[in-house]
């Protein structure tokens, strides 16, 4: 018996219904620009990866632009244990030296990206694999004088992005960037993510992580946040650790023009897909005012 030979006449009825669901969606979401950050955590096992990249190769498919912005801290601390280098994060970042910016650089723009891409085009996409130097992207200052070579984004060029969607290709970038004397920047996943979105004026920054959502101080994942609500469960110690450069990213993402960001647990199945085409969307909701 063939599979759908098996299938009831309610599993039918489900499917045309999420179908029908979707329409409006699918209408919304034409030609816009969704950038999508895959943390480190998300990436999880190789089925997980194949299903994100069908979801992403499906937004393709439907007319949207997708822009994966990756970030890979677990891969960058393997390699370096294995080199016998000791590494350490202040506010949620990684003090750089300027060797262990080449690890990082290997790490994310070789064996990460290239994961990525890798998956997207088994799926039937186009991917491009990218980092920040490419085309002069990104260009950094330095974020703070205590972490080495972390960069801050100051300019972000988004030419060869335009370029890529025009022919529907599917940028996948790692966040490393240049700076002016010609170094090498290691930029927080979250921050190049927004610094991207910011430049495209993206319609959604979705920032794939490990939680449900931000959660209130009852512990109750808020599916909408307006800007006053990050600022107030940032005050009062709710929203914290690795959270906090999260929001902060969603909201200088806000102000730089992107319509609307999502932090949502990136290792759901189907994430993506259920944030951007259902009614009841997927994580926290954090739109401009
Ligand atoms: N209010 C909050 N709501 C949800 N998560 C929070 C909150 N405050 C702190 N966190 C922590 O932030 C973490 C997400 O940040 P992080 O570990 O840096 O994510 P990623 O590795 O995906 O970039 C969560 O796993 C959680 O432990
Ligand atoms: C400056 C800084 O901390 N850069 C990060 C870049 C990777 C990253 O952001 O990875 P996740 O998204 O998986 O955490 C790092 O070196 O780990």
């Amino acid at each position: 018996m063939k599979p759908q030979d098996a299938m009831t006449s309610r599993d039918n009825t489900a499917i045309a219904r999420t179908l029908n669901e979707a329409l409006p969606y699918l209408r919304r979401y034409n030609d816009a620009t969704v950038v999508i950050k895959l943390g480190g955590h998300a990436m999880g096992s190789d089925e997980g990866m194949a299903s994100f990249a069908r979801d992403v190769v499906l937004m393709r498919t439907v007319g949207i632009n997708p822009v994966i912005v990756h970030g890979g801290g677990p891969m960058i601390n393997d390699l370096l244990a294995r080199l016998g280098v000791t590494s350490t994060f202040v506010r949620g970042k990684r003090v750089t030296d300027a060797e262990t910016v080449k690890v990082v650089e290997m790490v994310l723009a070789g064996q990460v990206n290239k994961r990525i891409v890798q998956a997207i085009n088994t799926a039937g996409g186009r991917a491009v694999g990218l980092s920040g130097k490419d085309a002069d992207m990104i260009v950094c200052e330095p974020d703070d004088p205590e972490l080495g070579f972390v960069g801050r984004p100051t300019e972000v060029d988004p030419k060869l992005l335009h370029a890529l969607f025009r022919d529907e290709m599917i940028p996948v970038i790692a966040p490393i960037g240049t700076g002016a004397a010609d170094e090498t920047f290691n930029i927080n996943g979250d921050t190049a993510a927004g610094a991207i979105a910011g430049a495209l004026q993206a319609d959604r920054l979705l920032l794939l992580t490990d939680v449900a959502g931000v959660k209130d101080g009852s512990g109750k994942v808020v599916t909408e946040l307006t800007v006053e609500q990050v600022h107030a469960l940032t005050s009062d110690g709710t929203i914290a650790g690795g959270m906090i450069p999260k929001t902060q990213t969603a909201l200088d993402a806000l102000d730089a023009g992107v319509r609307a960001a999502v932090i949502l647990d990136g290792r759901v199945p189907n994430a993506v897909l259920l944030e951007l085409f259902t009614s009841h969307g997927a994580g926290s909701l954090i739109r401009a005012t």
